[in-house]
């Protein structure tokens, strides 16, 4: 990857004031559509070039994915699209002012059918709170799949709430841009369903992350060896949710804590070091690891230097 295509991502854990602000992102007050897990890219980008009145926001878990749909937008010198690397569930709620996006689009998502895996799903029980205040008013959720049980459980989901109204689902429909896993079941020849889902009533909702926190350096006077030794895999409660460590690496300079933090809808890998400095030891966020600087992950810090003092 070029320098030059790392214009179109947002590291949103980078912003000390959160919900982002589009406008100055973008640079105008244009709508805005949000593509969640975009794959390839290929919808996201031609509907970026087809509609340049529009600002497009592509969400993806993928590194793979969010550098091949960069290579796509460079090539096509597109300037209203941007990129974010995580899980939409919790961006869409955290770094999304209220009612400030126009459309969310969902285009054939892995259904986890398997009941172990439903927390996977795009669509857990939090989510419909979430667009019920990203999502403007009049604004509207699209849901394209190839899995009928999975149109209908979503039909359901939002059918039960007043916030939403829900178009009738639209069997083997047809829209001008194919995605690449609706092309590959075009060729399979199996039915696809589109549903659109309308957002007519506005409610906030209580975000988790408004400004993110400062994170002040822990000092300690002392480091006990054994201590930090028998911290590692243990798993520790925090406000919000628990932390473990799961690795130490150590050189001349510092001391490395592979970290990860669970939080309510969070789950977060992130880097914690202990530097010697004169007389103390400071114990801080690794400068190259951006987690979201959460509660959770303050108070992670806090209590690993409780545990490690003498
Ligand atoms: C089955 S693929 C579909 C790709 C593309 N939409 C298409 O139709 O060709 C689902 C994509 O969603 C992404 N994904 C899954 N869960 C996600 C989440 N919570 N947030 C963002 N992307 C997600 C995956 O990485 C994957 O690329």
């Amino acid at each position: 990857m070029t320098v030059s295509h790392l214009k179109y991502m947002i590291t949103p854990q980078k912003y000390k004031q959160l919900p982002m602000d589009l406008n100055e992102i973008f640079g105008n007050k244009r709508r805005v559509v949000v593509e969640i897990g975009f794959g390839g890219g290929e919808y996201l980008v031609a509907m970026a070039k087809k509609n340049l009145e529009t600002n497009f926001i592509g969400i993806e878990t993928s590194l793979t994915a969010c550098d091949r749909a960069q290579k796509k937008i460079y090539n096509e010198g597109l300037k209203n699209i941007r990129l974010i690397i995580g899980d939409a569930r919790f961006l869409l709620k955290e770094i999304f002012s209220h009612e400030s996006i126009s459309k969310v689009i969902v285009n054939f998502p892995c259904p986890w059918p398997k009941k172990r895996h439903k927390n996977r799903r795009i669509f857990v029980e939090y989510f419909r709170n979430t667009l019920a205040s990203s999502l403007k008013e009049g604004g509207y959720l699209e849901l394209a799949t190839d899995v009928e049980w999975y149109a209908e459980e979503v039909k359901e989901y939002f059918s039960k709430d007043q916030r939403f109204e829900v178009e009738n689902i639209e069997k083997n429909f047809k829209r001008e841009i194919k995605t690449r896993y609706e092309k590959k079941w075009d060729k399979m020849g199996r039915d696809k369903f589109l549903i659109k889902i309308k957002k007519v009533k506005s409610e906030e909702i209580q975000r988790l992350l408004k400004e993110q926190e400062i994170m002040p350096h822990q000092k300690i006077k002392n480091l006990s060896k054994e201590k930090l030794e028998s911290i590692i895999n243990e798993e520790f409660n925090t406000v919000s949710g628990k932390t473990i460590i799961r690795e130490k690496f150590e050189n001349d300079e510092k001391i490395i804590l592979r970290s990860i933090t669970v939080e309510k809808e969070l789950t977060q890998e992130y880097y914690i070091e202990i530097i010697k400095r004169d007389d103390e030891y400071l114990i801080k966020l690794d400068p190259m690891t951006t987690p979201f600087r959460t509660p959770g992950v303050k108070e992670a810090i806090k209590k690993i230097a409780n545990k490690v003092a003498i």
